[in-house]
């Protein structure tokens, strides 16, 4: 069954600036509903993170900083304040309405949106916490906050974000284009069950230039080429950046890594040599000490580069590339064609000025990124 994401709904939200309390207006009663979103008021978030304590941060992202909270009804949650300044922001109406739309979007593989809060200038978004923190920290991060992924706890978490992002992509009408599908986006729960974090967002955030650059740089190894130089965004940008995904958690190693020897920088390009010189399976991490099912191993990589093909409509669709995943469908007839590769990061030009125009519409979103040297 296809779910419906209303884009824009009509729901009247208004926040008293005074008594920092929202107020929802009861002007029609079809005007009140925002869904599944909760509203929070300043105070409420204020308790549930002590005031916002440096104790309670837990992280920081190009949209603001990131605390930890305990509700009074005894539920932890993740409070995002965005630090994006308010001229850059839909008005308020349609960010309530927006968020109402996309805090219906249930998946067990999707972070919820559980409510957010508007007092004058400030805006916070409250999510379900994920005890586990982002496959960047415990997969990718530094030694002491590594943990130790069996082949199954990776087969698992790769599958579990297909399906997420193949909800997005073909179950939610219209659909969604995450954008910016990384490891520091792949959350983890309690069960170490993963959690696509952030979708919908960037629509409903208008970057601000000050920060453009940064963001930009930080995701850029899982850019599809046909992205970083036309701006063009289409579902198969997601699909590349899924393939980049699913060969870190594969290698357990990070995207693009200097700190690594020569020859050995961009994993995409050495996933691509190793393919062509029938040695892929010395892509799979060594930690794994060869403790995993070939076919399987074998079997993911090869997905893995489907997804990462230069030519954008050559990868699959996520529904298809779970079930390849699954082995419902057979690839080992299946042609692999050279990826997009990202020879030298240090040749891009990163925009100064930016500004972020997305719209959903049809087949395609379409973003104003500027076009950057990139081969
Ligand atoms: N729902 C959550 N539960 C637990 N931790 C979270 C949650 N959301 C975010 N975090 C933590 O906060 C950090 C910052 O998250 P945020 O989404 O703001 O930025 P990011 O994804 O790391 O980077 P960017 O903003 O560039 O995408 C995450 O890396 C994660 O460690």
């Amino acid at each position: 069954m296809k779910f419906k994401f209303p884009l824009c709904g009509s729901s009247c939200f208004s926040s008293s600036r005074s008594n920092s309390k929202p107020t929802i207006s009861t002007t029609s009663p079809g005007e009140q509903n925002h869904g599944n979103l909760r509203i929070f008021s300043t105070q409420e978030l204020q308790i549930a993170t002590r005031g916002f304590s440096s104790s309670n941060k837990i992280g920081e992202g190009a949209f603001g900083s990131v605390y930890r909270g305990h509700l009074a009804d005894g539920s932890v949650v993740a409070v995002k304040v965005l630090s994006v300044e308010i001229e850059s922001m839909r008005g308020e109406r349609e960010f309530i309405s927006e968020l109402a739309a996309l805090s219906n979007i249930k998946h067990a593989n999707l972070v919820e949106l559980q409510g957010c809060c508007v007092d004058g200038a400030n805006r916070y978004l409250v999510f379900d916490y994920m005890e586990n923190n982002s496959l960047a920290q415990t997969l990718l991060g530094k030694e002491q906050n590594r943990m130790k992924f069996s082949w199954e706890a990776r087969r698992d978490i790769s599958l579990g974000v297909a399906r997420g992002l193949a909800y997005l992509h073909e179950e939610v009408q219209p659909h969604i284009v995450h954008r910016d599908i990384k490891a520091s986006n792949i959350l983890l729960d309690r069960n170490f069950a993963p959690k696509v974090a952030d979708f919908g967002l960037s629509r409903i955030l208008r970057d601000q230039a000050s920060h453009i650059s940064t963001r930009v740089a930080g995701t850029l190894g899982y850019l599809a080429p046909e992205y970083a130089i036309t701006g063009h965004l289409t579902r198969k940008s997601d699909v590349y950046s899924f393939g980049v995904l699913l060969l870190e958690i594969i290698s357990g190693r990070s995207v693009v890594d200097f700190d690594l020897e020569l020859g050995e920088h961009y994993l995409v390009r050495k996933a691509w040599q190793a393919y062509k010189s029938n040695k892929l399976m010395q892509v799979v991490d060594p930690a794994l000490k060869m403790n995993f099912p070939e076919e399987e191993a074998f079997r993911f990589l090869m997905v893995s580069l489907l997804c990462v093909q230069e030519t954008a409509k050559l990868r699959p669709h996520m529904s298809m590339a779970v079930k390849m995943l699954t082995n419902e469908t057979d690839i080992r007839d299946v042609q692999i064609s050279q990826p997009g590769l990202v020879p030298n990061l240090k040749d891009i030009r990163l925009p100064q000025k930016h500004t972020s125009e997305s719209t959903s519409s049809g087949g395609s979103t379409i973003m104003s990124l500027p076009s950057t040297t990139y081969f």
